[in-house]
C-alpha cells in the first residue's frame, strides 16, 4: 500500500450551510453497553481512563454498568463518581427496588431504569405484563422521587421497536407523569428503520410532558444505528446513546465517531464548540487497545483508509480542494489525509503534483509517458511512495 501525508488544506467549515442546530447530548455507554461487548472487560484502571478521556472529549453523560453485577463494580462506580468529572454519571439499573437501593448511594448523578415491553421480553425475560410494569415503575420511581429527588431519572422501554404502540404509549405516559427526566426508546435487536424511528419518536413526544427528554439507543445489527440516531434527533430526541467504536452486545450500537461524523455535516460549528473533536483518534485507539482488536480499516473518520484518496479523477480535484472528495475535513477530527498516487487508477495530474512536490517538472508529453509507465507497472506490482519517487527521478535523468 503506497500512501503519503499531504498538506492539510481541508474543506472550509465556516462556509457549510447553516442548518439550525438541534439541542442534543451524548450519553456514552462504553462503560455499560461496552462491557457487554465480547471483548469488553474493563478493570478499575481502564474505567477511570475511559471516563477521564470521555470527560476531556466533552461527553455530556457517561453511563455505567449496574452495581448489581458485583461488589467490585459497585466500588468502581463509587470511585468514578469521586473523580468529580464534568460529565454526569449514570448507572443503568433494572426497575427493581433492590437495584435502585444499591445504586442511590454510590454518588452518581442519575439512574437509567429499564423494563422490557415487547412480548418477547415480557414472556422470556421477566414475565410481567404491561400493568405490572407500570406498577413497578410507580413503586420504584415514586420511592426515588421521595427519597432522592436530586437524581436524574430515565425510564426506557427495552425492545421498544418490537413492542405494541398502545403499550408503549401507556408506559411512557405513566413514567412521564411520575416525573422522569427522560424516556428511552431502545432498538435492542437493531431491527428499526430510520422511518420507524422518526415516526415513533414523534408519537412518543405527544404523550410525554414538554420538559421530558427522549433518549435513543440503537443497535447496529442491520447497519442502521447511525441513521436511526440521526432520525431520532430529527424527530425531537434529546439524548443519543453511543459507545466508542460502537462496542456492545453482538455487533454493537451507534459508534461515537460515526454519529459525530453524521452530525458534523449539518452543524460543524456546533460540534466544534461542544466537543474536543481532535481527541477522537485517542478514544478509538484507547478502546481498540483495551479490547485487543484493531480499529476497523473502514471505521468512520479514524479507520486506516477513511481518508485515503486514490483514483486519478479524485486526486486531480483533491489537490486543488480536498473538499471536492471529503465531506468532513480530517484535521478537525485529528486525523490525516493520505494520497495514493502510484496505482493503475492514477492520472497525469496526480503524477505532476507528486513530481512538483519533489521539485521535478515534465513537459506535457513526458508527463503522459511517465504516467502511462507508472500505470502499466502498477498493473503488476504494488508501488509504494519510495518506488514512485525513484521512478520519477530516473525518468527525468533518463
Ligand atoms: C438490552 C440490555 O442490554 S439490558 C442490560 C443488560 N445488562 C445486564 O444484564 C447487566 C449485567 N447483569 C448481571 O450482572 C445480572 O444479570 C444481574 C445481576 C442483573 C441479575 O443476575 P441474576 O439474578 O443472576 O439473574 P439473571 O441475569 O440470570 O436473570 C435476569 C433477571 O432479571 C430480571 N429482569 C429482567 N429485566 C428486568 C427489569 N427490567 N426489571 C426487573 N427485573 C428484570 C429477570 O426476570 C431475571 O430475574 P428472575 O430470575 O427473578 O426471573
Ligand atoms: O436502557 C436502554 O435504553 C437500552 C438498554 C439496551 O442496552 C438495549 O435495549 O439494547
Ligand atoms: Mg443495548
Amino acid at each position: 500500500m503506497t500512501a503519503s501525508d499531504t498538506p492539510q488544506t481541508g474543506a472550509d467549515t465556516a462556509t457549510a450551510p447553516p442548518i439550525p442546530a438541534r439541542s442534543w447530548a451524548i450519553i456514552d455507554s462504553t462503560l455499560r453497553e461496552g462491557e457487554q461487548f465480547a471483548r469488553g472487560n474493563f478493570k478499575t484502571g481502564d474505567k477511570i481512563e475511559v471516563a477521564r478521556a470521555l470527560d476531556a472529549f466533552g461527553a455530556e453523560y457517561i453511563e455505567l454498568t449496574t452495581p448489581m453485577v458485583s461488589l467490585q463494580t459497585a466500588e468502581d462506580i463509587r470511585k468514578l463518581a469521586g473523580l468529580n468529572l464534568n460529565a454526569k454519571l449514570l448507572t443503568h439499573v433494572r426497575c427493581a427496588m433492590d437495584d435502585v437501593q444499591r445504586a442511590v448511594d454510590l454518588g452518581v448523578d442519575g439512574l437509567d431504569l429499564l423494563f422490557g415491553t415487547s412480548s418477547f421480553l415480557r414472556e422470556f425475560s421477566h414475565g410481567k405484563n404491561i400493568g405490572q410494569i407500570i406498577e413497578s415503575a410507580q413503586k420504584v420511581i415514586g420511592w426515588l422521587k421521595a427519597n432522592h429527588p436530586n437524581l436524574e431519572l430515565r425510564f426506557s422501554a427495552e425492545d421498544t421497536f418490537r413492542s405494541e404502540e398502545a403499550d408503549l404509549m401507556a408506559v411512557y405516559k405513566a413514567v412521564s407523569d411520575l416525573g422522569v427526566h427522560r424516556v428511552g426508546l431502545a432498538d435492542t435487536v437493531g431491527v428499526a428503520t430510520p422511518r420507524q424511528v422518526y415516526t415513533l419518536v414523534r408519537e412518543v413526544r405527544k404523550v410525554i410532558h414538554a420538559e421530558c427528554g427522549i433518549e435513543f439507543h440503537g443497535h447496529n445489527d442491520t447497519g442502521c444505528a447511525v441513521s436511526n440516531a440521526y432520525e431520532a434527533i430529527e424527530a425531537g430526541a434529546t439524548h443519543i446513546d453511543t459507545t466508542i467504536l460502537g462496542i456492545g452486545e453482538r455487533n454493537g450500537i451507534t459508534p461515537l465517531g460515526g454519529f459525530l461524523a453524521r452530525m458534523f455535516t449539518f452543524d460543524p460549528r456546533g460540534l466544534i464548540d461542544k466537543y474536543q473533536l481532535d481527541l477522537l483518534p485517542e478514544l478509538d485507539n484507547m478502546i481498540a487497545r483495551m479490547v485487543g482488536l484493531p480499529i476497523p480499516w473502514n471505521n468512520y473518520l479514524t479507520g486506516e483508509f477513511a481518508y485515503n484518496h486514490k483514483a486519478g479523477m479524485h486526486l486531480k480535484a483533491i489537490y486543488l480542494n480536498p473538499g471536492a472528495y471529503e465531506a468532513i475535513p480530517p484535521e478537525v477530527f485529528g486525523v490525516g489525509r493520505r494520497i495514493q498516487a502510484a496505482s493503475k487508477v492514477t492520472g497525469k495530474h496526480a503524477i505532476a503534483y507528486k513530481a512538483r512536490e519533489m521539485g521535478l517538472h515534465y513537459g506535457e508529453e513526458a508527463l503522459r509517458r511517465v504516467t502511462d509507465h507508472i500505470k502499466a507497472l502498477a498493473e503488476h506490482d504494488e508501488l509504494d511512495d519510495a518506488h514512485l519517487e525513484t521512478l520519477l527521478r530516473e525518468w527525468v535523468s533518463a
